[in-house]
């Protein structure tokens, strides 16, 4: 129907910019008039101006008596730019469409409700599925002010993330570890462990072809054991957050304060504790790229939201070669946590395989 093909338009807007909007929600708008695009824009980053904003801005004078698609309906408070309800009506919109309703009690249907009492027709639901699958991320965030979190792990198709010996270099291949990049630079931030960390020493940065924006590295390290001289300190292009335990030595804290590096103490080193202080920074999505230790202890508190598989072409055996979790793990299958397979495709040689957490 028409009005699908003008908000997939604005869809596609909104995710070309879906990785930059954090803490804000990624949208698009399109305004239309007698069947001409007049305006299209989505919100590009945070504290700039929204999407209707952009797109009305280009619609100019045309846009009275025209039609508004937006992904997310029209916001009605005052951030930091003034309602965008208040803009569509100034502007005299004909006619409003929204695929997603904001689900946050504060926000949520104040801005339909102000720009249906002006007497302008609101269509919500068009195209709701992809807006809410490109807005989850934002909803989990406003709903539980914690990340949204996703897994990731490559293997081998034995289910190995190294050989016995700890060596990993590579599993996968070149393609799928530029997906991998691409991945870390659509996250605000990416969090390791300290096993992984003195046995690559990764720089965790996004080294992307084109350019790409750095997550902010996250490190569970309880005993601050990280050496000075390594990459997670040394490189700047990223900003490193580190959280251990109180008891942890106050000398390499200030060691390592003294190289830029945030230091956090927890009373107790929980996946929650972390998620809560991450949320409280405004960290929207969470990439992990741990190890077996990390990944489980995500996996005991339930704390994940998404799981991205790579897996390799190839076996490399070894009884005691390391998999993506480690722990104890369940006794029985029935302790197993569902999730559900969302897709499956071939990068280069080579399956990525993603999933999600059931009811999360
Ligand atoms: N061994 C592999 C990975 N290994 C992932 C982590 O264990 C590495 O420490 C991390 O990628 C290093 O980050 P860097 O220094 O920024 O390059 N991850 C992958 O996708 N494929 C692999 O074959
Ligand atoms: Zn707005």
């Amino acid at each position: 129907m028409q009005e699908e093909y003008y908000m997939n338009l604005a869809l596609s807007l909104a995710k070309g910019a879906a990785y930059q909007t954090s803490p804000n929600p990624p949208v698009g708008a399109v305004v239309v008039k007698d069947g001409r695009v007049i305006g299209m824009g989505a919100h590009l980053k945070a504290g700039e101006a929204h999407a209707e904003v952009n797109a009305l801005a280009q619609a100019g004078a045309e846009a009275e008596g025209a039609d508004i698609y937006v992904t997310l309906e029209p916001c009605a408070h005052f951030g930091k730019t003034p309602p965008c309800a208040n803009l569509v009506i100034e502007k005299g919109i004909r006619r409003v469409f929204i695929a997603a309703v904001d689900p946050n009690p504060l926000v949520g249907g104040k801005g339909i409700e102000k720009i249906r009492a002006a007497g302008i027709e609101v269509t919500t639901g068009i195209c709701e599925k992809e807006a809410i699958a490109l807005l989850t991320p934002f909803f989990h965030f406003i709903q539980t002010k914690r990340p949204y979190v996703t897994i990731k792990t490559a293997v081998t198709a034995d289910g190995k993330t190294a050989a016995h010996t700890g060596h990993s270099r590579w599993i996968t291949s070149d393609e799928a570890r530029e997906d991998v990049h691409l991945l870390r630079s659509q996250h605000d931030a990416i969090l390791t462990g300290i096993g992984t960390v003195l046995l690559d020493n990764p720089l965790l940065t996004s080294r992307l072809p084109h350019g790409g924006k750095h997550p902010i590295r996250v490190l569970l390290d309880t005993h601050l054991r990280v050496p000075v001289d390594f990459h997670i300190i040394q490189n700047k292009e990223a900003k490193t957050i580190i959280f251990c335990a109180s008891d942890a030595q106050t000398k390499k804290q200030r060691q390592l304060e003294d190289e830029g590096v945030t230091v956090i103490r927890l009373s107790h080193m929980s996946i929650d504790k972390v998620l809560d202080e991450l949320g409280k920074m405004g960290i929207m999505t969470l990439f992990v790229e741990a190890g077996a230790e990390i990944n489980a202890s995500f996996l005991d508190a339930g704390s994940f939201n998404k799981l991205i598989m790579y897996m390799a072409p190839k076996l490399i055996g070894g009884k005691s070669a390391p998999s993506s979790f480690g722990g104890l793990g369940g006794s029985t299958m029935d302790e197993a946590l569902a999730i559900d397979f969302t897709s499956v495709e071939m990068i280069g040689p080579d399956l990525k395989i993603v999933a999600e957490r059931r009811g999360m």
